[in-house]
């Protein structure tokens, strides 16, 4: 099935074009990296996706819905975790995740329950009690990627979730991400091409707002005639030929 399907997807500031006629299918399940350099279009394609910029051409259908035309049910089936989420820094990570879930219409009884759920499925048990502002940058991406799958979504967007984290953190990240693979669609935007090439089934290469390359890692080392996946995507990112 397929979960996100774009149809000359664009979007055009004045005379630039941020983002143009994007045709992409992502199926239910799959884990999509979308790569580019900076300014590439990755996060007007995702602002699009979600319903915070209207696309001035084409559509997207999200589970079936158009962004255009049915914007409510798409943010009742997607959640994203932005770099920066809006955690309430005096409120521990459990009072955190207990008023995200009662926002989103559950019970205090049902949002308890979920907030265990979520918080054995992330491993936050040790830090379920700290206040949000005294965890460190690993533990604070942690909680937000909890906070976004609090309410089960279908479709979730990670926008660098792992910027500026030291390694250990950032593998550890990795590791809750991989647990979604197969749950839950996912579409990660980031800059550490490693990531993608070790957590996404395939991966979408930007450039100039135009989707340049789409497949796994090999697919897209071997169309770029390449053995190193960073040489592969800086041929294509840097505006090289499609493949
Ligand atoms: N609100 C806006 N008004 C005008 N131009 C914009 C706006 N938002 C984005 N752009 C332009 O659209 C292009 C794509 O930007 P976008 O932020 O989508 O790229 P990106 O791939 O996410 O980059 P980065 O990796 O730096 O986050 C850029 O040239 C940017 O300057």
């Amino acid at each position: 099935m397929t979960a996100i399907e774009t149809r000359g997807l664009s979007k055009i500031y004045g005379k630039k074009a941020a983002v143009s006629e994007l045709d992409l299918a992502i199926q239910a399940g799959e884990f999509f990296a979308l790569l580019g350099l900076n300014g590439a279009g990755k996060t007007t394609t995702i602002r699009m996706l979600t319903c915070l910029t209207r696309p001035t051409g084409g559509d997207a259908l999200i589970l079936g819905r158009s962004v255009i035309r049915e914007p409510e049910a798409v943010r009742k089936c997607a959640n994203i975790s932005p770099q920066e989420t809006a955690v309430a820094p005096n409120l521990t990570v459990r009072e955190n995740l207990m008023l995200i879930a009662q926002i989103y219409g559950m019970s205090r009884a049902q949002a308890a329950r979920r907030t265990d759920e979520i918080t054995q499925q992330l491993s936050l048990d040790e830090i379920v009690k700290s206040r949000a502002k005294t965890l460190s940058g690993g533990w604070q991406r942690r909680l937000s990627l909890a906070m976004a799958l609090i309410t089960q979504p279908k479709v979730l967007y990670l926008d660098e979730p792992t910027l500026g984290l030291d390694i250990l953190a950032r593998r550890e990240l990795w590791r809750a991400m991989e647990d979604l693979k197969g749950r839950v669609t996912v579409v990660l935007t980031t800059h550490y091409l490693e990531e993608a090439e070790a957590l996404a089934d395939r991966i979408g290469i930007m450039a100039n707002g135009r989707l340049k390359a789409v497949g796994t890692a090999a697919e897209i080392k071997s169309a770029a005639r390449s053995d190193n996946f960073e040489d592969a995507f800086l041929a294509l990112a840097q505006g090289g030929g499609t493949v």
